[in-house]
Order: C-alpha cells, then structure tokens, then sequence
C-alpha cells in the first residue's frame, strides 16, 4: 500500500490543464482566469466628487465667506465652464470636478441662498475629490491564475472587459455500481439502499468548477460496467464509486483492467479509503472510490478536489491543512493515516466525533472538519495540537 500523499502526486499526475475558452462577465465569477485581465482605462477617469456639496477653490475657503454659484455639475453630466475667484458650482457625487476647483464643501457645511452660499464657520477639513485612477490606472491587471470572486468580476467589469479568457470546466462523469442501488425517489426492495454517493460527489466536485454527468447506476456485472465505462467516454475524468474492494461482486478493477486501465496504483494506507484505485484510460483519467459513503466522499476532498483544480490551472497541491487544539483525547492510530470527521468548537478545539464507521453520512454531515492522524499517530492528550482539513 503507498502513502495519501504518494498516491495524491500519482493522481495529480494523471491530469493535465485545459484549454482556455472565451467566458463573458455573467458566467465569470468562479471560473478560473486563464489570462491578464487588463484595463482599458482609468477609473475614475476623471478626478470626481466624492460628496453632495459645492466645488470650491480652495483658497477661497474662509469659515463665513460668500461663493457665488455659476452652475451644476451631476454624475454623467460635467460642467463646461471653469470655477473662478469667489465662485462655486453645486455639485453631486460621482460627477467630474470642473476646472478650478479643488475642494468640494459638503452641502451640511454651507447656507445656500439663492445664486450664492455661505460658508459656516466649522467646516469639515477633507478636499472631499478622488483623483483621476484612484481604483486603477490603464494597464493595470488582474493576474491570471486566481479563481473569480465576485468582486474580480466587478473590477473586470470596471476595467471595462466585457469577455475573459478562463479555464474550462473539467467534464467528470460519475459511475455509481452496485446491484444494491436505486435513485433518490425510487422504491427500494428489500435488500436495496438508496445511491447517495454521487450526488454528495458531484455536489463537491460542481463546487470546485466541474461539470459532472451522473450515469446511470451500473449493476453488479461486467456488462453493465463496460457499458457505463462507454457512456464516460469523451469525459476529462471518470470516476467510478464501489466495487473497488476484494468482494467476489467488487468488479471495478477488473473491467477497467479489461478495457486497457493502465493503472497507478491501487490501495492506500489511509482510513477510511483503502481500497482506493487510479489510472489512465485510454486518454482519460480514471479514478475508482470505495463505495462506503464516508471513504468515497473523505477521497473526493482529498483526492478530487485538488485534481479538479488542477485541470482548471490551479497548483497541483493537497487541501490545506491547519492546526487545531484537541478538546477530548484520543487514542493512538493504527497503521493507515486516519481522517477523522470532527467537530470545531468557536474557541478553536476540536472533537473528534464518537462514532467514526465509514458508512455514516449523518456523522459527515455533523462534522466540519477532517483531523489527520499520521500512521502510528500515538495517543494525544486534551489541548495537543492536530492537523486538520476543514470541510
Ligand atoms: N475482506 C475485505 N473486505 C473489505 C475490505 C478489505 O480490505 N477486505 N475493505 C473494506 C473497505 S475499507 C471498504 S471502504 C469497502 C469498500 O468496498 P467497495 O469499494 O467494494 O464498495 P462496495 O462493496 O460496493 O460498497 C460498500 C458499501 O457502500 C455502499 N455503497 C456503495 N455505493 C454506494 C452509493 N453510490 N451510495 C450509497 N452507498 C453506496 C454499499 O451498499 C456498501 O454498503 O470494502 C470493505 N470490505
Ligand atoms: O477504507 Mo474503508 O474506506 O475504511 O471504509
């Protein structure tokens, strides 16, 4: 058996980056960028008020002096003329400030009447203007290589660039196996359970950036596998859930086998997850899961997700880890590197959870957290530190 993070680089080393394709600003956010995004003007591109008020000079202001006012200028619509010695123009925010002023006095700070205005005496100090590419310059960038927020894609949209060149989505088609399965909403017979892998899965893997086609559940035979390895075909990834183990139905590594799987490896020293599988199929990466719901989806974050990220650009890495406090002591591991579903406390302890079976997605579901024990991990006391993989 190798080790999680030998068997990590053989999984990342089977996937390849994709092309870039051409995204406009709507279907940006998320996606991974793929090329500079590069302003094509200043903003603002103009110096611009930053309060409701009047446009000033400011050697004109003197708590009690009397400004006459020669016009208006609005957000979109600039005044034309210049403010001269003893003049003011009303002015709002956003708009350009026009020649000769370089002070705005907030509306609060002045007494209007009629044609002029009349400073207070306490006027607040700030020359209330932003100055021509104060958020950004032409040229200015948003690198390549970072995953879209909503606020790149505001800056994007600012910078006045409509379209953006980003990673493809990877295409992961999802095989779940197992004669004992049917469909959510289904009626299961008697010795049936309902398939949820997948949908855990492809949950995971679309919140990474991947597009995931669910296949129809492959029965226990090889006939119903190979067919379902067919309908993948053209994917970027398929992963296969169940049948992985030793069991005299656990068929996965011997149709792929059949069908050319030149495989990395299979089986690694990690708990729950064992009997892990990969390989290159043909052109396409495979990946085969435990079908235990809790290895398939402890393998999906930590052998999944950083894959799906590479394809999109992204640094092959594993998920980061943390440290944390231990609330509750636990025991010494065993020989396989154990990912243990945990919970965090807000003082930042966490427990590991009671029951630890890999088929309990209601214990999943309460956990926030993964705390990583080494091979042979001795027994750790209340308040040692752990490593851990936040969920
Ligand atoms: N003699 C041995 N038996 C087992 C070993 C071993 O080393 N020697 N390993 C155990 C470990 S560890 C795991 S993990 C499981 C994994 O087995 P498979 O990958 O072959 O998974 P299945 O047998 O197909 O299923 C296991 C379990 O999970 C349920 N399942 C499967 N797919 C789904 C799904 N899509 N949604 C929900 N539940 C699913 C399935 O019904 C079984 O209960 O093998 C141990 N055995
Ligand atoms: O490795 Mo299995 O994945 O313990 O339950």
């Amino acid at each position: 058996m190798i080790s999680v993070s030998e068997a990590l680089d053989k999984v990342l080393a089977l996937v390849t980056p994709l092309a870039p394709e051409t995204v406009d600003l709507r279907h940006a956010a998320g996606r991974v960028l793929a090329a500079d995004i590069v302003a094509t003007r200043d903003q603002p591109p103009f110096a611009a008020s930053v309060m409701d008020g009047y446009a000033v000079r400011n050697a004109d202001v003197v708590a009690g002096a009397k400004l006459r006012v020669i016009g208006e200028a609005a957000a979109g619509h600039r005044f034309d003329g210049a403010v001269g010695q003893g003049e003011a123009v009303r002015i709002f925010t956003g708009a350009p400030v026009p020649d000769g002023a370089d002070r705005v006095i907030i509306q609060e700070d002045v007494h209007p009447d009629g044609d002029s205005i009349t400073l207070s005496d306490a006027m607040d100090s700030s020359m209330y203007i932003r100055p021509l590419g104060t958020d950004f310059k032409v040229g200015d960038r948003i690198a390549a290589g970072r995953r879209l927020t909503p606020a790149d894609v505001a800056l994007a949209a600012s910078m006045n660039v409509p379209e953006l060149q980003v990673a493809r989505r990877p295409d992961v088609a999802l095989i779940a196996t197992g004669d004992e399965l049917v469909m959510p909403g289904e009626t299961p017979e008697d010795s049936q359970i309902i398939a949820s892998n997948a949908f855990g899965l492809a949950a995971m893997l679309e919140a990474e950036g991947a597009r995931v086609r669910l296949l129809p559940i492959a029965g226990d035979s090889a006939e119903a596998l190979a067919s379902a390895f067919d309908l993948a075909k053209g994917a970027d990834l398929v992963v296969t859930i169940g049948g992985a183990s030793v069991g005299d139905h656990d068929l996965v590594g011997q149709v792929a086998a059949g069908l050319g799987l030149d495989r990395s490896f299979y089986k690694v020293a990690m708990r729950p997850g064992k009997p892990l599988m990969a390989g290159r199929l043909g052109d396409m990466p495979m990946v085969g899961l435990p079908g235990n719901p809790v290895s398939s989806m402890v393998c999906g974050h930590i052998f999944l997700r950083p894959s799906i990220r590479v394809f999109q650009g992204l640094p092959a890495a594993s998920m980061p880890r943390e440290t944390a406090r231990l609330a509750v002591p636990v025991e010494a591991n065993g020989p396989r590197e154990h990912y243990m579903r945990a919970a965090l406390k807000p003082d930042g302890t966490v427990t590991v959870l009671e029951r630890q079976d890999s088929s309990l997605l209601s214990v999943l579901a309460s956990a926030d957290c993964l705390v990583v024990r080494a091979p042979h991990d001795p027994a750790r006391e209340a308040g040692d530190e752990v490593a851990i993989v936040r969920l």
